[in-house]
């Protein structure tokens, strides 16, 4: 277990695959941990620089009460960064993963080369609709919602045929920390990254499924079209965690990108 006090906070990282290899950093999605990638990694090309993190509120990281903002999300991403050693990553980000990508892009681009932005946007629904999402969690817990985020998050097909790993899915997200899915959702709730993003110049490629319930393929191809010479990648078939239920297609897509940008 590789843990490090970070930013206020206890983060809780794996730093795997080759020391010496070019970094690829991933970022989860709400509701999830660092295992979102795990079907995915096997996949991927040997050599590379492996490091996933439990994002702020989720997992084994530190879950403080109150409010988040994307700030803060950045803000630990890019002190695990530091603390690793860590420049001229490809950053992977999953949804709020993705707008903590967009995010670290603008800050801090001596830490970032590359952003994949998996089914994400510059900004992901609206206050109101976070809001009710924020008070029905708080009435009825994660459990509440827990059926109609799954549908969102896996396909109908995928849901069917695997009942056994759905279980799993869902014991992630009804075990994530209430005040991390909070915290969480109240920083997406206020984040609109559509100027900073529009600014942003380096190689980025977007993925999305074109079963998303989170956020459907044309939002994520109207955030990527904000970033010049950006890449857009349909995985047809795939709900909102296209790495958890295709992860071939994903792993080659990503590879493609990396090699392109002779990261690998
Ligand atoms: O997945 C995220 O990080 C936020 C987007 C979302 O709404 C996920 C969900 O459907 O619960």
């Amino acid at each position: 277990m590789q843990m490090v006090e970070l930013n206020g906070i206890t983060v809780h990282y794996a730093d795997q695959g080759d020391p010496n290899g070019a970094p690829v950093v991933f970022s989860n999605s709400l509701g999830t941990d660092f295992r979102l990638w795990d079907r995915l990694l096997p996949h991927l090309p040997k050599g590379l620089r492996l490091i996933r993190y439990d994002t702020r509120g989720h997992g084994l990281t530190g879950a403080p009460d109150g409010d988040y903002f994307m700030g803060d999300l950045v803000t630990d991403a890019a002190a695990l960064l530091d603390h690793l050693g860590v420049k001229n990553c490809i950053f992977v980000g999953l949804s709020i993963g993705g707008m903590i990508a967009q995010g670290l892009a603008a800050e801090r681009l001596d830490l970032v080369r590359g952003l994949v932005l998996s089914n994400t946007a510059a900004k992901i629904g609206t206050p109101a609709m976070w809001q009710d999402r924020i008070e029905a969690v708080r009435k009825g817990g994660i459990a509440a919602l827990e059926a109609a985020i799954l549908e969102r998050w896996l396909s109908p097909r995928w849901r069917q045929e695997n009942p056994v790993e759905l279980a799993g899915w869902r014991h992630m997200l009804c075990r994530t920390p209430v005040a991390g899915y909070l915290g969480c959702s109240a920083a997406i709730a206020q984040t609109d990254l559509f100027d900073s993003t529009a600014r942003l110049t380096l190689p980025t490629l977007a993925i999305a499924g074109s079963e998303d319930g989170s956020t459907p393929p044309d939002l994520v191809r109207e955030t990527a079209d904000l970033v010049k010479g950006s890449k857009f990648h349909l995985i047809r078939g795939a709900g909102h965690l296209p790495c958890v239920e295709q992860p071939e297609e994903y792993a080659a897509v990503l590879t493609t990108f990396l090699e392109e940008q002779g990261h690998v």
